[in-house]
């Protein structure tokens, strides 16, 4: 079936960068992204700043109307009131942000979020108008165990569940194998055409083939401007979400061109 879906290469900068550096770096990014005339309706950018950058981010885009978008790193579950620390739904939608990155497996990880809190983020950003990039994959030993797939698609299932259709077809998702985060060990492009095509699979079955069709899922794991365009070329990638590669805004502008590299 021929669908139409727009790449997304969203930077995911982690904790680094205060706010005088963003401001520096999406300078730079929409610099090099319009000296190479990138198409922002062809593919589409977005950065994903610590919480403290994001008004900067925002004063930026709006003054010198940037295509580009952004969005956070993590979202609280909960509306407003007594949670220390904890960033809203509402707060995230008054800046400004277009998307939310949800269930990063440095947030699994580090910070023991379960399944049923990435579902309750995800309903959170739903509910706020944000786009979750809902991030999923599997450790190394699961992929040793040759499970990566079933793993996988329990998570995204499990982060789903109660979602209205018509949400899960806006839904952004990101393929991340735990083993090729900033490790420089990318999968090969069959490994994530092999659970990106899973995930979409899955969609099928949670909502319809046709919302499965039009939903984005992302590759994330050491993705760099040497190696995008071979992952971008299986059918069922839609993009990328890059963690190290993104601090250097040249580069992620190179990742962003990627068919540039396919057709040089
Ligand atoms: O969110 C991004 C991923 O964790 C990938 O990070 P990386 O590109 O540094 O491997």
């Amino acid at each position: 079936m021929a669908t139409t879906r727009t790449p997304l290469m969203a930077g995911n900068w982690k904790m680094n960068l205060d706010h005088q550096q963003a401001i520096s770096t999406v300078q730079k990014l929409s610099w090099s992204l319009k000296d190479a005339k990138h198409d922002y309706n062809a593919v589409e950018v977005a950065v994903l700043p610590p919480f403290t950058d994001l008004r900067s981010v925002q004063t930026l885009v709006d003054g010198d109307k940037l295509e580009l978008v952004y969005g956070a790193q993590d979202i609280s579950k909960h509306e407003s009131g007594a949670y220390t620390g904890e960033i809203s739904g509402a707060m995230l939608a008054k800046l400004g942000c277009t998307y939310v990155a949800i269930g990063h497996s440095e947030r699994r990880e580090h910070h023991g979020e379960s399944d049923e809190l990435i579902n309750a983020k995800v309903r959170a950003a739903f509910a706020h108008g944000l786009t979750p990039i809902l991030c999923v994959g599997e450790g190394l030993e699961v992929r040793k165990a040759g499970n990566q797939v079933s793993h996988t698609l329990a998570q995204v299932e499990a982060a789903l569940a109660d979602v209205p259709a018509e949400q899960i077809a806006t839904i952004v998702i990101a393929y991340e194998p735990v083993w090729a985060i900033g490790t420089g060990e990318v999968a090969t492009p069959e490994d994530a055409q092999e659970v990106c095509g899973a995930i979409r699979r899955v969609l099928g079955e949670l909502c319809d083939q046709s919302v499965a069709d039009g939903v984005r899922v992302l590759y994330g794991g050491s993705v760099k401007s040497g190696n995008v365009a071979q992952i971008m070329a299986q059918p069922d990638v839609d993009g990328a979400l890059v963690g190290g590669a993104s601090l250097d805004p040249e580069e992620f502008a190179k990742i962003a061109r990627y068919q540039s590299h396919v057709t040089a």
